[in-house]
């Protein structure tokens, strides 16, 4: 027995050729590049559809399977008059398969053409793949869309060991509200489970398996402070906490960086030297625009500018967030199917994310105004203050819900609850008067001029 405990056993014919079709159907034919770790990734998946079709393969066993195939291709590519190789029994049946993968993998592969020539391996065991060297060239981005897709393939696969990995840097009320709103999958009311299966958006839907980020676990998210004082709450999630911002890049696939704005550029320079081509940054920092993000972060960051709001925490967020120059569409459904539980997901241009601050991110806090003085009225016509605040809040959200949920334009729920000559047209004469519908106007247009003053202030820390 090998180390994990499977016998060796001989390949049979089906057996082999369910693997290489499982190979194919990953499309990982351009993706083995030589990395070690991705590599790694790659055959885990394989691994893991191999058992669930009833062969009972380890890890290293399906690697050195691949590696014998190779050896085979390699060696009726240098002879293509002599025999047929021996250390695979039937290659021949095998044969245009393997072509059709090594023929168009990564470029790369190329430079390790040479060291398969020392191939030792005797016939169709599973021999020893701990002893096996891959040729390893040097690591490059990845950069065509068979990469990409590969990458979401194995960042979403919901069965897979390495489950997708979130970290938050600063641990202050958004990043609270997101991590309340992803984790809310464990119990919410939206929650798909780990068999959910959705469309993602345009553009992945072709890809062979798609499926929702499934529930992230607590265990998978870490946040980082540099205090102690807002980490408790993170803590009773069952977030793993620490003071160290590097700590959450390198245990981290997605990272939100959750810091007030003028402090992005000092975390973005701290963390720069750890970010990977494994990397989605999120950066949720009113203002601070994707050139600002991606001029301190390694050329090639997959950056991502996330406008949330706090009602994330009972997934009822509205949320826009935009993609820089190098997330491609995979990343931006990666996000969309991560934040879903959290509300209202959408994307846009960059240029939307200020307005959406104004609209949405503070907009809440114009609500809440609007909440607070309903409740004071009230209370100045007699009414207790607990039942009067109650009631404000039931009356927001009752109109909120209304307003989503029945599609119909403001204006028109308006009209259909003023009766002519009733209570309520008196009341909005009076709002009207106070200039509420100038002053909520103006209040979105100053929030949003602020998130720009705060995008010229970060970029200008920036350059320091
Ligand atoms: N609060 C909200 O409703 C919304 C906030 N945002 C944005 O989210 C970001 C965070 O805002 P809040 O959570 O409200 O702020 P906050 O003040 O509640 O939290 C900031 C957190 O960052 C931590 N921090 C400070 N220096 C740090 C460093 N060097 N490394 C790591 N962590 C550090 C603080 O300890 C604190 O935990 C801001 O950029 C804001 O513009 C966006 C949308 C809505
Ligand atoms: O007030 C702020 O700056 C942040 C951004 C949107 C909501 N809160």
């Amino acid at each position: 027995m090998d180390d994990s405990g499977i016998k060796k056993q001989n390949w049979d014919v089906k057996e082999t050729e369910l693997f290489l079709e499982i190979l194919k159907e990953l499309d990982m034919k351009k993706c083995l590049d030589g990395r070690k770790v991705r590599n790694n990734k790659l055959f885990k998946v394989a691994h893991r559809r191999m058992t669930a079709a009833g062969y009972h393969r380890s890890v290293d066993q399906l690697k050195f399977r691949w590696k014998l195939l190779k050896s085979a291709y390699y060696k009726c590519k240098r002879e293509p008059d002599s025999p047929a190789p021996t250390k695979i029994q039937g290659w021949w049946r095998y044969e245009k398969t393997m072509i059709a993968i090594m023929e168009s993998r990564h470029p790369l592969v190329g430079a390790g053409v040479n060291s398969d020539r020392n191939d030792e391996a005797t016939e169709d065991s599973d021999g020893d793949a701990s002893m096996l060297h891959w040729p390893q060239p040097q690591p490059q981005p990845c950069s065509d869309n068979t990469t990409q897709n590969l990458d979401l393939i194995i960042k979403m696969d919901p069965e897979m060991d390495s489950q997708l990995k979130i970290g938050f840097i600063g641990a202050g009320n958004m990043a609270f509200g997101i991590a309340k709103g992803i984790l809310s999958g464990e119990s919410g009311k939206k929650n798909l489970g780990n068999t959910g299966r959705e469309v993602l958006s345009e553009g992945v839907k072709d890809l062979t398996v798609v499926s929702t980020v499934g529930n992230v676990l607590p265990v998978n998210v870490k946040v980082s402070a540099p205090s102690s004082r807002n980490l408790g709450r993170f803590q009773e999630l069952g977030i793993a906490v620490t003071h160290s911002n590097v700590e959450v890049v390198c245990g981290s696939d997605v990272v939100f960086v959750a810091v007030k704005p003028h402090l992005v550029p000092l975390v973005l320079n701290e963390i720069s030297q750890h970010i990977t081509d494994r990397h989605i940054i999120v950066s949720v920092a009113a203002g601070v625009t994707l050139a600002t993000v991606e001029e301190l972060l390694p050329e090639n960051t997959v950056a991502i500018r996330l406008m949330p709001n706090l009602p994330c925490m009972v997934q009822e967020g509205a949320l826009l967030f935009a993609r820089g120059t190098h997330a491609k569409q995979e990343d931006g459904a990666l996000l969309r199917s991560l934040l879903h539980r959290c509300g209202l997901v959408e994307e846009g241009p960059e240029a939307w994310i200020d307005i959406h601050t104004g609209l949405s991110g503070s907009g809440v806090a114009f609500v809440y105004l609007f909440a607070e003085a309903l409740a004071e009225g009230a209370v100045k016509m007699g009414m207790p203050s607990a039942l009067a605040h109650s009631i404000a809040s039931q009356t927001v959200l009752g109109a909120g819900r209304l307003l989503r949920d029945s599609g119909k334009h403001p204006a028109q729920l308006r009209s259909e609850v003023c009766t002519p000559g009733g209570t309520t047209i008196y009341g909005l004469h009076t709002l009207e008067q106070g200039g509420v519908r100038a002053a909520t106007m103006s209040a979105v247009e100053s929030a949003t001029e602020r998130a720009r003053e705060l995008g010229r202030k970060s970029a200008a820390g920036g350059r320091k």
